[in-house]
């Protein structure tokens, strides 16, 4: 799914009202008319005071339009102006005009915090106060007016986006910005709902469709993507029925050191459940049992070293490598390590120990090769790119270093953004039972054996976030979020690329009472 910037949007409703030949003020009818259409469905007229606090721009016109339809559909509604700026916009104001056609309970102006209503727990907020024109804090009093929000414990739904955050920029303030449960968002989620500053901001999100431009959405690229399932199905590459271990490459995933051989076996078996052909892996001597041991359907290489890694030959002709796994940092590794980074021609995924070896020698950067795939989490991508002021700036950094090297970098956190050049993919699967010692090493396992079957690397670090973050979901409706290991997210991909064919449970049903199954 695109996500569209603030500006496409802008751009995106102006170019709807001219192709319809519809007004702005229709667009927006259209906007509030989804929202109320949203509240209507699930509330079926109950009585819950909603109180609807609009601003002073379309945000707030939206808001005024859902306010009225409320009123004509004889719901509880106490509607309020959040009086922050002498300027309306022109759809605001014919909307206030509406609303004071449609109900003698003219709207309340809100100009300090005496005006403040009294709001229940059980009560219905709905923050319509500011959406993607905000351009500068919020005055102090609606900040006050925002935690008033907070403190009452209501259920707050925020139209478009959370007052007080921006499209596209992290808010100082944390106070200055509405929390909410739920926010209705126009067009396409927004970049804000999935980086970690500002995630916290909405509970959950969806999208309404109010009849955008079809050709518009179609044809505007745009320089983030969300990716789930719809997105995966296109490229997926069927197995083939007169096709051998051959055909699906021969992974060669090189690391573990004494105490970390643990990392290399997840991997390993990774690699094996996403579907590669061959797995070969290149460790220590004292790897060499273990590995034997638990994964029989890898072969195993040994360094001469029975503890670390000292020098990387082998010969074998793998299609993928993917190192770093569990590696250590010791200077021979190192060494071993830069010599390999001179002479691969490989397709390679740099993870953990790797990474962290580059970080502290930055002159090897120049060693990575255009489309290596990097994997670093938080830590280690601090340690690659310096420290970062925000979200923003972390991303800003990270296109720069991918286009400066022509890698990508797959960016791991709870929405894991894959990184290439100025083209930034959030991942949609995963879940708090992935932050757990191992889950990463498994990541790796599945994009090199990914690249091994003939994916290109971009498109195999998208799929196999994808198809990690879906096993951990699968996996954790069995084991909760506390219990689930990365061992598991292994066991479970099965379950995550047959959940690429599965039909909607609604639809299977139908097909089942019809016979059609
Ligand atoms: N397709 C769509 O997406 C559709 C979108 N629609 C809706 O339009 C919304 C965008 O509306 P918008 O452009 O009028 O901006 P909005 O967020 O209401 O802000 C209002 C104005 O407030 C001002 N202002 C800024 N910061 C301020 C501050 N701190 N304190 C005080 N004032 C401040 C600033 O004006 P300024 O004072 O700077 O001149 C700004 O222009 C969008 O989120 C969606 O809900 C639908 O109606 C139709 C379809
Ligand atoms: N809260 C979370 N929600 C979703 N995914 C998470 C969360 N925490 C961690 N993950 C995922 O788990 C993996 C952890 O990787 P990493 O920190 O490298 O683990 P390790 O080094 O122990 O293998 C990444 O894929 C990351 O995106
Ligand atoms: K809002």
């Amino acid at each position: 799914m695109k996500i569209f910037s603030k500006e496409q949007i802008y751009k995106g409703d102006q170019l709807t009202a001219e192709k319809q030949n519809i007004s702005s003020t229709e667009l927006m009818e259209r906007a509030g008319t989804q929202i109320f259409n949203w509240i209507h469905q699930r509330m079926q007229g109950a009585q819950v005071p909603i109180h609807v606090f609009c601003g002073i721009g379309n945000n707030g016109g939206d808001g005024l339009v859902l306010a009225r339809q409320l009123v004509n559909y004889g719901y509880n509604v106490h509607i309020y102006v959040v009086n922050c700026s002498e300027k309306r916009t022109k759809d605001f104001l014919i909307n206030y005009d509406r609303i004071k056609e449609t109900t003698k309970k003219w709207p309340i102006m809100l100009n300090c915090e005496a005006d403040f209503p009294e709001i229940g727990p059980d009560d219905i907020i709905v923050d319509a106060v500011f959406g993607i024109g905000l351009n500068r804090p919020p005055n102090e009093w609606v900040k006050r007016l925002f935690q008033h929000f907070r403190a009452s414990k209501a259920f707050t739904l925020a139209i478009d986006l959370p007052s007080g955050l921006y499209a596209d920029k992290v808010p100082k303030d944390e106070n200055g910005v509405v929390w909410a449960d739920y926010t209705l968002s126009f067009q396409s989620p927004k970049l804000v709902f999935f980086l970690p500053d500002t995630s916290k901001y909405t509970r959950q999100w969806e999208v309404l469709d109010i009849g955008i431009d079809l050709e518009f959405l179609q044809q505007t690229e745009t320089e983030v993507e969300l990716i789930g399932k719809n997105e995966m199905l296109t490229i997926y590459k069927p197995r083939e029925k007169f096709s051998h271990k051959g055909t699906y490459g021969h992974a060669l995933l090189i690391g573990g050191s004494h105490g970390k051989m643990g990392a290399m076996i997840l991997s390993a078996r990774g690699t094996m459940a996403s579907g590669a052909g061959l797995v070969t892996t290149f460790i220590p001597k004292c790897g060499y049992i273990p590995m034997q041991s638990v994964v029989p359907e890898a072969m195993v290489l040994t360094d001469a070293d029975d503890e670390k890694l000292t020098s990387i030959t082998f010969d074998i002709e793998p299609t993928a490598v993917g190192m770093g796994m569990g590696m250590g940092l010791d200077q021979k590794t190192q060494h071993a390590f830069q010599k390999f980074l001179k002479s691969n021609e490989v397709p390679l995924v740099i993870d953990a120990d790797g990474i962290n070896l580059l970080a502290k020698h930055k002159d090897d950067f120049k060693l990575i090769k255009p489309q290596t795939v990097l994997t670093p989490h938080p830590k280690e991508l601090e340690r690659l790119l310096g420290s970062w002021k925000d979200d923003f700036d972390k991303l800003k950094k990270a296109k720069a270093f991918s286009k400066k090297y022509k890698c990508i970098l797959v960016v791991k956190d709870a929405h894991t953004i894959t990184v290439f050049e100025d083209k930034l993919y959030i991942n949609s699967t995963g879940n708090p039972g992935l932050a757990t010692g191992g889950t990463g090493d498994v990541l790796t396992g599945i994009i090199t054996g990914l690249i091994a079957q003939g994916y290109e690397p971009l498109t195999a670090s998208l799929f196999a976030v994808y198809l990690h973050g879906k096993s951990a979901d699968i996996a954790v409706e069995d084991y909760g979020y506390q219990s689930l290991t990365a061992s598991h997210v292994i066991d479970y991909l099965g379950q995550a690329y047959l959940d690429l064919f599965a039909k909607p449970q609604v639809q299977q049903k139908q097909e089942e009472k019809s016979g059609n199954s």
